[in-house]
């Protein structure tokens, strides 16, 4: 355990990926887990699909666009409504059962967060986003402040850009600039897939391991989610954090195994490796 303590470890953890409430209740464990083994846990959350779940039932039209959602005002208020009033406080209140040491905040709080309007690339073209946003700044002072106190951060990816107009962040964009402004030694995604495929949807080959180079010539050819998570991989490995991992969250205690398995699961990001592939369970089935 000596080996870990101390260390910062950003987990962003997928809507995809909370859907279920064991699963759910295991990644609490597993949270409160490595904050008791001396590890400085940070959770960035998404909430895509109770994002979409809330839009439908309020008769609000929205679309994916290169892996990004199209937001217009309307939609923009109930995305900061379901992340931040809704699946921010579900995981504040399933990590607190264990131990009381969680505080959510988000993107708003304490200037964590300066969002850039970004419009996306989709096919050689440019796709107007809408209120969609990068993080273009990160003042993580309220976050170190939480975690040398000894709680756990819990961060919802709402922020303002420089005129305080709030935007919608990616999630796994939020966690890789989080993790790079707190110097973090791991960032751990979590997804409903068990790693980055070679060739998806074709083949059965998961990549274990791959170095940020052959990732960037891979990034054109992605789709759809894997696009924003494989793109924040690589910004937060190039920007200083020793490794990130792509993980399946659809597994119980998948963040500890991650952690404690030797070979690890998932994908592995790292700065330079040739790249590693292996056969899918998918396969095996
Ligand atoms: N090369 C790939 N390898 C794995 N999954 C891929 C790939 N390309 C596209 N995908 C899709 O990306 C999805 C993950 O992104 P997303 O749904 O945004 O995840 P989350 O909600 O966990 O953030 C997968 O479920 C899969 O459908
Ligand atoms: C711009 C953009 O697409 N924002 C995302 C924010 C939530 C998110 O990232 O959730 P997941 O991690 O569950 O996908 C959205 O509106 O769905």
């Amino acid at each position: 355990m000596k080996r870990y303590h101390g260390k910062t470890v950003v987990v962003k953890y997928g809507g995809n990926a909370m859907t279920d409430d064991e699963l759910k209740q295991a990644f609490a464990e597993d949270i409160v887990f490595l904050r008791y083994a001396g590890f400085r846990p940070v959770v960035v959350h998404g909430g895509g699909p109770q994002i979409s779940s809330m839009l439908d039932r309020l008769g609000i039209e929205s679309e994916f666009r290169g892996g990004l959602r199209v937001t217009t005002p309307e939609a923009m208020d109930v995305v900061r409504m379901v992340l931040v009033g809704q699946v921010g406080r579900e995981l504040v209140g399933l990590l607190n059962q264990h131990g009381a040491m969680a505080v959510g905040l988000s993107g708003e709080d304490a200037g964590l967060f300066t969002a850039e309007r970004t419009n996306t690339m989709v096919d050689g073209e440019e796709v107007d986003l809408g209120l969609v946003g990068e993080v273009a700044e990160v003042r993580p002072e309220a976050v170190l402040d939480l975690i040398d106190a000894g709680r756990i951060p819990v961060v919802s990816s709402v922020a303002p850009d420089t005129d305080g107009v709030v935007h919608n962040v990616n999630a796994d964009t939020a966690a890789a600039a989080l993790a790079v402004a707190l110097g973090a030694d791991k960032l751990m995604v979590l997804t409903d897939v068990e790693g980055l495929f070679a060739d998806w949807p074709d083949s059965d080959d998961v990549i274990a391991k791959i170095g940020v180079d052959a990732l960037s010539n891979l990034m054109p050819t992605l789709a759809s989610g894997m696009v924003p998570k494989m793109g924040a991989c690589l910004a937060a490995v190039r920007g200083g954090v020793s490794g990130a991992t792509v993980v399946d969250g659809r597994e119980l205690h998948a963040v500890l195994l991650e952690i404690f398995t030797d070979d690890g699961v998932g994908t592995q990001v790292l700065p330079e490796i040739e790249t590693k592939v292996r056969a899918s369970i998918r396969s095996q089935s």
